[in-house]
């Protein structure tokens, strides 16, 4: 049974989804030096912001398969690293869009009317009514920067309070931005402008310190930010001094440079500074959303199914994903099965893509076929993830088809494999109730569902030779579940693809590549 370990605090519903399929270890609070040792025993790795997956990390996690963050951000853990070791990264890019967009603008409204400070006051038994006189957000200008899932929600909320919206986001049209209600406009005029600030942006080396002291200056002193995505992406030391000194009115943060938050000039400021451990995604509901979606994804990475929000996987948009796992399955099988056909080692591999599948997006399928084709030469190390650089690195080319005439399936997938051995192809396809069945070998028509042990035998049609076949493998105890013949004309070259309830003894192909009339026989395990 698989292993899995969740170093992070998840909610219940994940480890269930988790159990169904592994024996999960939660251990919350591991140093460093503590995962790194226990990592290679573990086939997944379920964490939160809290757990720092290091390249060290990933280098000692020699069986992971998969990283599921329980939430959106993936700056803790070396993805590029993860890629190169084949391994998933995975997400929940909407599981706490909620979460942290109300957590957003609870904070610019904390700031605004000081609320945590007023409820420490009354609290510590004060009745105080002056110093906490508030600002209003009603017909202020807010200033998002990134308008993307969380900025759009708080662009939402903050029109219906009836503010003013600006946005920053260089990846989004114009028509976008006034849909959602925003005017886009560059950063300097943003900063500028806005009375209230909010970050909703991924940090990466273009986005740290994005706002630092030149920035902080460009603002008016009555200007308030709001930071919710990521500790760095403002300068904390130059945005101490900025309120310190008056620059700007205020600051709500619930990430930082450097977490949990220790010593820091932003600890000593007042009511204008308002702080909360990275609450962004607490809520009961956005925890059972990220568990849900990232245990189902490790489930079925574990089961060699496709995730559906891989952060490494280029091109692969999750709907589309959905909609072609069973083509990719299809494909992986097919992969497989022309692969342990073609024997040696392959140089070429055509994709050709039948019928309706012609119109699809073939990256995926390729990928798929990649993965079946390299795994008997690399078995569970090739995954989606590391199949194509994999084949590169094996000088296996690939050409792609496309032929949308519907034939007999309405699409169906054909691979032609050609090595040092020669060519061998599989045509395949998916029945209605998403069955694969394999519809020709070399050229043969035959229509046989993969099994685990098969045979496939060449021999020329004459009568006695499936007797002779079936008594050989009877006298090895080798018992046959399914068996089908193909041809292509009556007493030419036929083909005999056999499933098999046993795996096939050693020395038994010999004897059957002696049968008279036999040309060539191949086993195969799917
Ligand atoms: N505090 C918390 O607990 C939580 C924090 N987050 C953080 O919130 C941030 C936003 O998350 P989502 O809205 O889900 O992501 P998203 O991917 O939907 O949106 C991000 C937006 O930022 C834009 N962007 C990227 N680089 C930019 C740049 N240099 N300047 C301006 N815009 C840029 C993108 O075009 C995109 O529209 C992430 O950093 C995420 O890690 C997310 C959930 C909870
Ligand atoms: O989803 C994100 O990006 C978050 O920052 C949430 O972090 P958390 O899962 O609460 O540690």
């Amino acid at each position: 049974m698989s292993k899995v370990l969740v170093s992070d605090s998840i909610d219940r519903a994940g480890i269930d989804i988790l159990s169904q399929v592994a024996t999960v270890d939660v251990k919350l609070g591991l140093k460093p030096e503590e995962l790194i040792k226990i990592i290679g025993e573990y086939d997944a790795l379920m964490i939160r912001s809290g757990t720092r997956v290091t390249q060290e990390v990933i280098e000692a996690g020699a069986h992971l398969k998969i990283i599921g963050r329980a939430g959106v951000g993936v700056d803790n853990v070396d993805v590029p690293a993860a890629t190169r070791q084949g391994i998933v990264v995975v997400n929940s890019p909407e599981g706490n869009t909620i979460a942290a967009a109300e957590h957003a603008v609870a904070m610019m409204l904390s700031l605004s009317r000081h609320i945590p400070d007023a409820n420490a006051s009354v609290k510590k038994g004060e009745w105080d009514r002056k110093t906490f006189v508030g600002a209003e957000v009603y017909k202020k200008t807010l200033g998002i920067v990134g308008l993307g899932k969380i900025g759009s929600h708080v662009a939402a909320v903050a029109k219906a309070m009836g503010m003013k919206l600006l946005a920053f986001d260089p990846f989004i049209s114009r028509e976008r931005a006034e849909q959602i209600g925003c005017q886009l406009v560059d950063l300097d005029l943003l900063v500028q402008q806005a009375d209230y600030i909010t970050l909703h942006i991924p940090k990466t080396p273009e986005t740290t310190h994005l706002i630092n002291s030149e920035m902080l200056k460009k603002m008016k002193p009555t200007t308030r930010i709001i930071n919710c995505a990521r500790g760095g992406i403002i300068d904390e030391e130059a945005l101490a001094v900025a309120i310190k000194e008056g620059t700007i009115a205020g600051a709500a943060l619930d990430v930082y440079e450097s977490e949990p938050l220790k010593e820091s000039p932003l600890k000593s400021l007042g009511k204008e500074m308002v702080l909360t451990p990275h609450l962004g995604a607490s809520t009961t509901e956005a925890q059972v959303n990220v568990a849900v979606d990232v245990a189902e994804q490790i489930r079925d990475v574990l089961l060699g199914l496709p995730a559906r929000s891989a952060v490494n996987i280029p091109g692969l948009s999750p709907d589309i994903l959905e909609e072609l796992k069973p083509y990719m399955q299809l494909s992986e099988t097919l992969g497989n099965l022309v692969g342990q056909l073609a024997g040696g080692r392959v140089e070429l591999l055509n994709v050709s893509l039948q019928g309706e599948l012609a119109t699809n997006r073939s990256q995926p399928l390729v990928v798929a076929a990649l993965k079946g084709l390299l795994f008997q030469a690399l078995r569970e190390r090739v995954n989606y993830v590391n199949a194509s650089i994999e084949a590169k690195e094996r000088g296996i080319r690939v050409i792609e088809t496309r032929d949308d005439s519907i034939k007999d399936y309405a699409g169906s997938l054909h691979l032609e494999a050609t090595g040092n051995l020669g060519t061998h192809s599989v045509t395949g396809a998916l029945l209605g109730n998403g069955e694969i069945r394999v519809t020709n070998i070399d050229g043969f028509p035959i229509n046989v569902p993969p099994s685990h042990h098969m045979l496939f035998t060449v021999h020329r049609d004459m009568p006695g030779i499936i007797g002779k076949i079936g008594s050989l493998l009877g006298s090895f105890n080798v018992n046959i579940a399914s068996m089908q013949v193909g041809r292509k004309i009556v007493r030419g070259d036929a083909v005999m693809v056999l499933s098999l309830d046993d795996p096939l003894p050693e020395g038994i192909l010999a004897e059957i590549i002696k049968v008279p009339g036999i040309r060539d026989a191949y086993t195969v395990t799917l």
